[in-house]
């Protein structure tokens, strides 16, 4: 019924007029810290708000040396989320706590929901109009978190929450291109569903690329299971970093070139549907087209 589908979200207006400011909220963390310099090389960003409970200061004063528009600040502790967040376009959360080996994400829950839930509560009141990026585990269950804290403060706008599923596909295009071979970079693979195990889809049929019955059910498994390889070979040091940097700096990245105006820019994501919560699935992955028609829509791709 989802596959393949764009739904098309309109931007009611940036948050601000001036320079876009992006706040990173879990700055200091195996995420945070790469995500934080690629964006400080983003020609789009015009400040850049680094906030944790620990080492902002030190994080923020080394990447402000580069020599790149993006003025950056760095913030530490509870009491300087809302002056981090104040009027921020964009707020990307990789605040929380990673898996160890023999976790599901669904384990981080307890400590996730919490931590994200206060993100977005302070949020609420200082960037009610931000594009909320969320990366903390697990993905299907903060997403709505944070909805719900924003339904409760009756300012709730789909078209601002996101779950950032961009480390999916691209681990579906390097996974693809290492047995069949081409440019990963040009190989695209449309990942629909969630951002957990079986609920992550590839849809390796659409890829136009002819597979046996036997590399379909292996590039599946790897493609649900890439963030367990990378948790078993840390051996208790995280999970996923570099490439979940990588990831979400290219959706920042989508959603601000999306905001200064450039259309048909198509990213994964998991977002709450209208038409979905019609069938009882509220929350899913799909492609999603940012730009600034009013509304959301979706396009349904046969
Ligand atoms: N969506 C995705 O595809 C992926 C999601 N993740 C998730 O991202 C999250 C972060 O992972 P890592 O950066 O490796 O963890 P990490 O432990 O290296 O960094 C997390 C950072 O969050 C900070 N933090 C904790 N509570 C906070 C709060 N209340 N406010 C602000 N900052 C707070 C910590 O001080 C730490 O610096 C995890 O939940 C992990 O499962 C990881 C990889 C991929
Ligand atoms: O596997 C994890 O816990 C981190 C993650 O979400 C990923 O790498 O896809």
């Amino acid at each position: 019924m989802f596959a393949n589908r764009v739904i098309i979200r309109g931007f009611a207006s940036s948050a601000s007029s001036l320079a876009p400011k992006v706040a990173v909220v879990g700055a200091a963390g195996g995420i945070g810290q790469p995500l934080s310099l690629l964006l400080k090389l983003n020609p789009h960003v015009g400040r850049l708000a680094l906030y944790d409970l620990v080492n902002t200061p030190g994080v923020g004063a080394d990447l402000s040396h580069i020599n790149t528009q993006a003025v950056v600040k760095g913030y530490k502790g509870a009491d300087q989320l809302e002056v981090a967040l104040k009027d921020a376009d964009i707020i990307v959360v990789p605040a929380g706590v990673p898996r160890k080996p023999g976790m599901t994400r669904d384990d981080l829950f307890k400590i996730n929901a919490g931590i994200v839930k206060g993100i977005a509560e302070a949020a609420v009141k200082v960037a009610p109009k931000a594009h909320i990026l969320v990366i903390s585990n697990p993905v299907n269950s903060t997403v709505p978190i944070v909805a719900e804290v924003f339904k409760k403060a009756k300012i709730f706008d789909p078209r601002r929450i996101y779950g950032v599923t961009t480390l999916d596909v691209v681990r579906a295009s390097t996974f693809v291109t290492t047995i069949k071979g081409g440019n990963p970079t040009k190989t695209p693979v449309h990942v629909i569903g969630g951002h957990s195990g079986v609920t992550i889809i590839p849809l390796l049929s659409q890829t136009g690329i002819n597979f046996t019955k036997e590399e379909v059910d292996a590039l599946t498994h790897r493609i649900q299971f890439g963030g367990d390889e990378v948790v078993e070979a840390k051996g208790g040091l995280g999970s996923a970093t570099l490439s979940m940097a990588h990831a979400g700096a290219r959706f920042t990245d989508s959603l601000l070139r999306a905001l200064a105006g450039a259309e048909g820019i198509v990213e994964p994501s998991y977002v709450y549907s209208e038409v979905g919560a019609k069938h009882g699935v509220e929350y899913f992955a799909t492609n999603v087209e940012l730009g600034y028609s009013i509304g959301v829509s979706l396009r349904v791709c046969t």
